[in-house]
């Protein structure tokens, strides 16, 4: 029998021959990804990939590797490939474009990715910069927090070219609707939100909505702009854009918010509680931890300043009694029944 040394040996081995192929697939995922550059074809092909995943399964079947584990590993491989293409799609973008409020972190991320594509970027900061500097940009992009969106525009506006185009990136639009939708009666303006934060390496599968503000040829310039890098489009109204937000962000933020309020106001330290972790209080933290973390002043105008805001702790109050009564209940029929709604209404998740 071999000892342990050798068979760590083997494994070791083993690793490096894993490594040497995953590296030789992504090449040749590389040469795949300039074809399709070069014949136009979109990025990701869905059925190919199902049948890659099959093929993982298949292989593995009645081995010592369960076809869960290839498939999960496949599809990590398919993710880097694609990361890795998505990268390569280079569109031009030979504009000059002024972020104002660009030092913040989404301002800096924008900066990245129009100069990935050619762009000629400046920053109007608090700092840096002044509003002249945007007189002859063909892009003014306004990176401020959304309870300084009006002001901002008011103050820019009027320094920028006739045919500009003009975007917010907030991500609540209530406080500004009415003045954005006004200017859009006269100039080029749009408004945008990106539905990541400035970690993003790249836009692939990253939903960006646009919203219409009354400005047609605004909307389809900020399309043209951001459909790039395998991303996702989403057209709204600024209206319904709040609307969606309320519990895309607002309830998304709260619910993690009272969880780790709860958890404190417990009294039993957090240590304690994380030594015996179930599947699901790992996966709360993993949502709840990162929002512990975040822009506090930010996340309280996303709260405070959407004019949707009163209906979704109406929705929040009533849903948290209904389950609370249906949790104490001996009868469990209401539970099942509240349970089994969730479970349909998720039913197109994938
Ligand atoms: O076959 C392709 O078109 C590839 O780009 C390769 C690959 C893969 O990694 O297997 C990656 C992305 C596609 O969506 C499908 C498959």
């Amino acid at each position: 029998m071999k000892d342990l040394e050798q068979l760590r040996k083997e494994i070791e081995k083993i690793d490096s021959e894993l490594i040497r192929l995953m590296i030789k697939r992504n090449e040749i995922a590389k040469e795949v990804g300039l074809l399709k550059n070069k014949k136009g074809i979109g990025l990701r092909n869905i059925d190919v990939e199902k049948k890659v995943m099959e093929r993982y399964r298949r292989m593995s079947e009645n081995t010592l590797l369960p076809p869960d584990v290839a498939e999960a590993i496949c599809k990590l491989l398919i993710d880097s490939s694609v990361e890795l293409q998505s990268g390569l799609l280079n569109k031009k973008c030979e504009k000059k474009i002024s972020i104002v409020g660009g030092s913040g972190g989404m301002g800096q991320w924008m900066k990245r990715y129009f100069e990935r594509m050619g762009a000629e970027v400046n920053i109007i900061g608090r700092s840096s910069g002044s509003p002249t500097d945007a007189e002859d940009s063909d892009v003014v992009i306004i990176s401020v927090p959304p309870s300084a969106i009006s002001a901002t525009l008011k103050k820019m506006v009027p320094f920028c070219k006739e045919d500009a185009l003009i975007f917010d990136i907030s991500s609540i639009k209530s406080p500004f609707a009415d003045d954005i939708k006004e200017m859009a009666k006269h100039r080029k303006v749009c408004s945008v939100h990106h539905m990541f934060g400035p970690s993003a390496k790249t836009m692939l599968d990253r939903n960006v909505v646009i919203c219409d503000c009354g400005c047609k040829e605004a909307v389809s310039e900020v399309a043209d702009l951001f459909d790039s890098e395998g991303s996702n489009l989403i057209f709204t109204s600024i209206e319904r854009h709040d609307e969606l937000m309320a519990y895309v962000l607002a309830f998304a933020h709260a619910s993690n918010i009272v969880f780790f309020t709860t958890l404190r106001e417990s009294g039993i330290s957090f240590d304690e509680l994380n030594k015996i972790a179930s599947t699901t209080f790992k996966r709360c933290l993993n949502a709840s931890v990162p929002v512990s973390e975040e822009n506090a002043p930010l996340y309280h105008e996303i709260q405070r300043l959407n004019d949707n805001i009163d209906d979704m702790w109406d929705v929040f109050e009533k849903a948290f009694k209904e389950v609370k009564k249906a949790s104490l209940s001996k009868d469990p029929d209401r539970f099942i029944e509240i349970m089994e709604s969730g479970k349909e209404y998720f039913s197109d998740h994938q």
